[in-house]
């Protein structure tokens, strides 16, 4: 799904205008009608008391009309105009005309800090006070409003946006911003819903198409995109009948030290879950026992040391290589990936010790073969490109690293970020559960996996970072978030990739 900035979608609104031969009165009236609906159907006539919060442009209008329908259906709505200017828009201006036809209570408005009205807890608000008009931070009583309402701790529903949030920065460090239970927001996601940073003001996210002409969505340029079960769908390659182990890739995964010796465990699980044909390690002599015991299904090699690894077998004839977790950063395993990245050609995926180890010998960033996919979490990736300003820095820092070094980057996070060069992912399965040891060598394993089965790495790492947060909601579905395991989500790989794929594998059986 495209993820648009607020220019486009203005412009898809001027241009649906003209193309469907309706007034933007209209159009406001299809959208705030559909966010009445949603919220309709939760509240179900329910008699409590409803405090909509309109600003003055229109997002303010979306208000007024979502109030007057709220109104029609019986429910105790009580209107407040946060008169932040006097400039009011054309279709906020009509649709307060329009609030007669429904009451004999003109809305109230607020001016200032005495004019805030009460809220109790058991109060639901809508807060549609700015949307993707906002232009600068809020101040002065609006900003004490916003504070007032937050404050409150009543269930709080944004139309668009929370107020307050920017759609293509991040907000200053005190800025006042509406801290939404829930955000209904019109026909694409955007950037900052996402970004740690910004993601929790906004709630739980529901997208509502307003029917804006498709045709024009469609060429739309952008390059971020959310991923979710529509986006994978078409890039999962079918499994043919006719075919044996050999076809499905030979994946080795290297790293592994003295008690740690249960990262690479999880690792070529994972791998074999996601469906590797054949799963080499190589490890450090002391975990021999461990993998051979825990993960019949996969081969050993040893290194030479008994508790790092220390070198690389050059000759092994893998589809793809990993290389990282649970390695340390001793001068041992500094020359184990130095000895694998001047031996391979071909993508390698590289994580945890890897990256630390790559951070502290830059030199070795020049011997990444192209394309190869690094999964950093926030830390790691510090180190490895040093501090960013905020979230939007970090992207464009990601970007010229990746355009730099042409590497897949995997920020890992509560959404993870995918970027290859300019483009960016941005996951959308995965839940708070996921947030366990171990949780990103299982990453690095259905990565790893998917690029020995043929899949190009950028694919590899979308598809695998989106199954793997499936996998993390299928184990949380029978665990609880504080159950979940990383070896639950290794373990649960498969039944991701049923989930999403029953249909293309069911066509394949017919
Ligand atoms: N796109 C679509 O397809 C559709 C969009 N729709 C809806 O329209 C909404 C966008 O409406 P909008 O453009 O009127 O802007 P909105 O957010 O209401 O702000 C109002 C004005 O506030 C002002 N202002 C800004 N910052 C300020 C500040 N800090 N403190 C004080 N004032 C400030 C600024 O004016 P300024 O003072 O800068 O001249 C701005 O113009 C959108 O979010 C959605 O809800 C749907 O109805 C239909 C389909
Ligand atoms: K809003």
């Amino acid at each position: 799904m495209k993820i648009l900035s607020a220019e486009q979608l203005s412009e898809a609104d001027k241009i649906s205008i003209e193309k469907q031969g309706i007034t933007s009165e209209k159009l406001m009236e299809r959208a705030a009608t559909l966010v009445f609906n949603e919220i309709h159907k939760r509240l179900q006539g329910a008699p409590i008391p409803v405090k909509i919060f309109c600003g003055i442009g229109n997002n303010g209008g979306d208000g007024l009309v979502v109030a007057r329908h709220l109104i029609q259906h019986g429910y105790h709505v009580t209107v407040y105009v946060v008169n932040y200017s006097d400039k009011r828009s054309d279709d906020f201006l009509s649709n307060y005309e329009r609030l007669k036809e429904v009451t004999n209570d003109w809305p109230k408005l607020i001016k200032k800090e005495n004019d805030f009205p009460d809220i109790d807890t058991g109060d639901f608000l809508i807060d549609a006070i700015f949307g993707i008009g906002l232009n600068r931070p809020i101040e002065g009583w609006v900003a004490k409003l916003v504070k007032h309402m937050n404050d409150s701790q009543a269930f709080t529903l944004s139309v668009d946006m929370p107020s307050g949030l920017f759609s293509d920065k991040v907000p200053g460090e005190k800025a006042a911003i509406i801290e939404a239970d829930y955000t209904l927001s019109f026909q694409a996601p955007k950037l900052v819903f996402f970004l740690p940073e910004t993601m929790d003001y906004v709630g739980d996210l529901q997208i509502i198409d307003i029917g804006l002409d498709r045709e024009f969505l469609a060429g739309l340029s952008t390059k971020t995109y959310l991923i979710n079960k529509d986006s994978v769908l078409p890039l999962y390659k079918q499994r043919k009948k006719n075919s044996h182990k050999g076809d499905y890739g030979h994946v080795l995964i290297a790293g592994g030290s003295y008690g740690k010796m249960g990262s690479v465990l999880l690792t070529a699980t994972a791998a074999l879950r996601t469906g590797s044909g054949l799963c080499s390690l190589y490890i450090p002599k002391c975990g021999y026992e461990i993998i051979q015991t825990g993960l019949p299904e996969a081969m050993v090699l040893t290194d030479p040391e008994n508790d790092m690894v220390s070198d690389y077998p050059e000759d092994f004839d893998a589809d793809v290589v990993c290389f990282g977790m649970g390695a340390g950063t001793d001068k041992k395993s500094v020359q184990a990936l130095k000895k694998l990245l001047e031996t391979s050609d071909s993508p390698v995926v590289i994580d945890a010790d890897g990256l630390n180890i790559l951070s502290a010998n830059m030199e070795l960033l020049g011997l990444l073969p192209e394309n190869s996919v690094l999964t950093p979490h926030p830390g790691e990736l510090k180190r490895l490109i040093g501090e960013w300003k905020d979230d939007f820095h970090k992207l464009e820092m990601v970007k010229a690293f990746s355009k730099k070094h042409k590497v897949v980057v995997v920020i890992k996070g509560a959404h993870t970020f995918t970027i290859n060069r300019e483009e960016i992912f941005i996951n959308n399965s995965g839940n708070p559960g996921m947030a366990t040891a171990g949780s990103g060598d299982v990453l690095s394993g259905v990565i790893t996996s998917l690029i020995g089965q043929s899949y190009e790495p950028v694919v590899a790492a979308v598809l695998g970072v989106f199954l793997h947060g499936l996998s993390g909601d299928i184990s949380s579905r029978e665990l609880g978030y504080e159950g979940v395991m990383a070896g639950d989500i290794a373990a649960n790989i498969g039944r991701a990739v049923k989930d999403l794929f029953s249909r293309e594998m069911k066509d394949q059986e017919n």
